[in-house]
């Protein structure tokens, strides 16, 4: 890319061809990067800049490498855009989601099958009528390593937003109207859960030809609130991080058979 000072590193990732393995981890938080390495051999920082922290190291014997997207569909496109040029094909992001579903309780995980694309990004890349959805054999290799873990774990549609604010506050937004009258579509269609980048990841994965997945944390749960449930706050992301180790493994597997 041009506007990068070292014409051998990515502009934003700050990495080069053959710095990270075919398997890529995506969490959003940077901080998130160095406890999803420790579950890597011989993990390597390989780039700091920006939101975006890219490790690399083996799992099983091969080539992985973890990289923070930052928050939101813009961020999160420009880190697979980049890590596909760098050599990824394969990408499991691991993040924090809200519960919708009264059952989507904290500490459960979320397993996107596809994702509502209301944010702007993904418009960028296909048509509205395109649907964001999950790599059927990441979705699988997700699944079957929670109930491997014995971690309960949710497979469905997630909804994706441009604004944090605009799921926890909606009432307070001049589009009220709009914010709620959709969320309780949402609701009544079977929706998960809330997070912001997988819509924008699997429109960028289709556009790309390359494969993606997404496991969350649920932190907690607003309709669960609303009526009045237990609802703690769960912060601690090390079993959706080891669901997505353990399906990256599987995959590992899989494609080794094929
Ligand atoms: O915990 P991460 O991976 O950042 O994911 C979720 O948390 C952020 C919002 O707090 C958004 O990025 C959302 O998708
Ligand atoms: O409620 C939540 C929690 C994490 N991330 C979101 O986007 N929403």
């Amino acid at each position: 890319m041009k506007y990068s000072e070292n014409p051998d590193k990515q502009y934003h990732i700050q990495v080069g061809e053959g710095e990270v393995g075919k398997y890529v981890i995506l969490p959003g938080d940077p901080k998130r990067c160095a406890k999803i390495a420790a579950y890597f051999d011989d993990a390597k920082l390989v780039a700091d800049s920006r939101e975006y922290v890219t490790y690399t190291g083996y799992l099983d014997g091969v080539k992985v490498s973890v990289t923070s997207t930052g928050i939101g569909g813009p961020s999160a496109s420009i880190a697979m855009e980049e890590l596909v040029k760098c050599g990824a094909d394969t990408f499991v992001r691991v993040g924090t989601c809200g519960g919708m579903q009264l059952d989507v309780k904290s500490s459960d995980v979320v397993i996107a099958s596809g994702a509502i694309r209301m944010e702007g990004t993904s418009k960028e890349y296909a048509p509205i009528e395109f649907p964001a959805l999950a790599d059927i054999d990441i979705v699988n290799a997700l699944r079957s390593a929670a109930k491997e873990l014995g971690q309960t774990s949710h497979v469905g549609v997630v909804q994706c937003k441009d604004a944090f604010y605009g799921q926890h506050s909606p009432e307070t937004m001049p589009v009220s109207y709009e914010l709620l009258n959709k969320w309780e579509a949402w609701k009544r269609l079977g929706c998960l859960a809330s997070e912001m980048e997988s819509a924008a990841l699997f429109i960028v994965a289709s556009t790309l030809h390359v494969r993606c997945g997404s496991v969350f944390l649920v932190m907690a749960n607003q309709e669960r609130e609303k009526q009045g449930l237990d609802n703690p706050v769960a912060h601690d992301t090390d079993m959706a991080i080891r669901v997505a180790v353990e399906a990256i493994r599987k995959l590992i597997k899989e494609d080794a058979e094929k």
